[in-house]
């Protein structure tokens, strides 16, 4: 049996940092167990140009504590009226690493988001041709579309046409939640790939809902039945260069969670690999975790592999009911792996 894993240093590809006094919150958390992170764009006013790209990225690296060697990746987010060439910009100066596409409404942050795929025809041509890839949150929001369904619909409606027209156009499916999601990125081309959350290995909607509505198990997608638990967790454990780390930590203030119309969004980031690492074992799946976590990233983004190690080791660690203002993710539980 294993107990110590020493992995290459990983990334996070899917995180929400926050800003003002909540990013100074949560930053430090990520900058501790990763090197680099895809660092969301849905804040309020959204990350839509590059100066305020590059004004985010500042705000992002004066939180992050001195001594910690940790680089923002930042992304931007796209509306109707995105321009290709600010794109291409922001893409050449080295600012914007991805753009991402949040369906309008389809979860916090989105209300700037896309109303209609065609309005970004243009840019998503230019993105391809210069090799910028499309993080997407994938999910319909037509309300006739049951909440549950919504990421399958998605794929039909949405992404699987995209990928047909757009065949050189790299695309990150993000926080797949569904057998159908598992299986259409498995079969896709090499140019599509899907982020996993730790909580969507570990919770299933039962957690949500049983014995009481449990506000801090509520993030979009929302957690769904056990068996797309399970598709999902083999698939971050399948080893496939398609799959990888991210987290989708999405911190919210405690009251804005319990609340009669709470946020989506589960924190995640303070024991992100320790919560990873905890399902990876249960699945006698250790030796495929330094893929998932430090190399299917970096190679399906064309980014160099992280120098240095980290180390995890067997043993109990206590998850905090609070962390600050907001709830972690396993609060007051024990995971069965900590960072050394
Ligand atoms: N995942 C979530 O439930 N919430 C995210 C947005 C997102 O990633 O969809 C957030 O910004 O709070
Ligand atoms: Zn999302
Ligand atoms: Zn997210």
């Amino acid at each position: 049996m294993t107990d110590r894993l020493i992995l290459r240093r990983p990334d996070d590809w899917h995180v929400h940092l926050r800003d003002g006094a909540m990013l100074a919150h949560v930053a430090p958390w990520t900058a501790r167990q990763f090197a680099r992170a895809i660092v969301m764009p849905n804040l309020s006013p959204p990350v839509t140009t590059v100066a305020e790209g590059v004004a985010y990225r500042e705000r992002i690296r004066a939180a992050v504590p001195a001594g910690l060697d940790f680089t923002p990746l930042i992304v931007a987010y796209l509306t109707d009226r995105t321009d290709p060439g600010e794109m291409a910009r922001g893409h050449a100066e080295g600012v914007f690493t991805a753009a991402k596409l949040y369906p309008a409404h389809a979860t916090t942050g989105s209300a700037h988001g896309v109303t209609d795929i065609a309005n970004i025809m243009p840019v998503l041509e230019t993105m391809q041709a210069i090799g910028m890839p499309l993080l997407i949150h994938g999910e319909v929001t037509d309300a006739d579309v049951d909440i549950f369904d919504r990421e399958a619909v998605f794929i039909d409606r949405t992404l699987a046409p995209l990928v047909t027209r757009f065949p050189a156009l790299r695309i990150v499916f993000e926080h797949i939640t569904t057998a159908e999601a598992a299986q259409f990125v498995a079969d896709a081309p090499a140019t599509v790939a899907a982020t996993i959350t730790p909580q969507h290995l570990h919770i299933n909607r039962n957690a949500m809902l049983v014995g009481g509505i449990r506000p801090h198990a509520y993030c979009l997608p929302v957690a769904k039945r056990e068996h797309h638990r399970l598709a999902v967790r083999a698939a971050a454990t399948s080893g496939s260069p398609k799959f990888f780390l991210g987290t989708d930590s999405a911190p919210h203030a405690v009251h804005t969670k319990e609340a009669a119309c709470g946020c989506a969004g589960i924190f995640n980031a303070p024991f992100a690999l320790e919560s990873y690492a905890t399902a990876f074992d249960e699945d006698g799946a250790l030796d495929k975790f330094e893929g998932f976590a430090s190399e299917h990233g970096p190679r399906f983004y064309g980014l160099p592999l992280n120098e240095g190690t980290v180390t995890l080791e067997r043993g109990a660690v206590m998850v905090p009911d609070r962390i600050g203002e907001v709830v972690p993710f396993h609060a007051g539980e024990t995971l069965g792996w900590r960072l050394a």
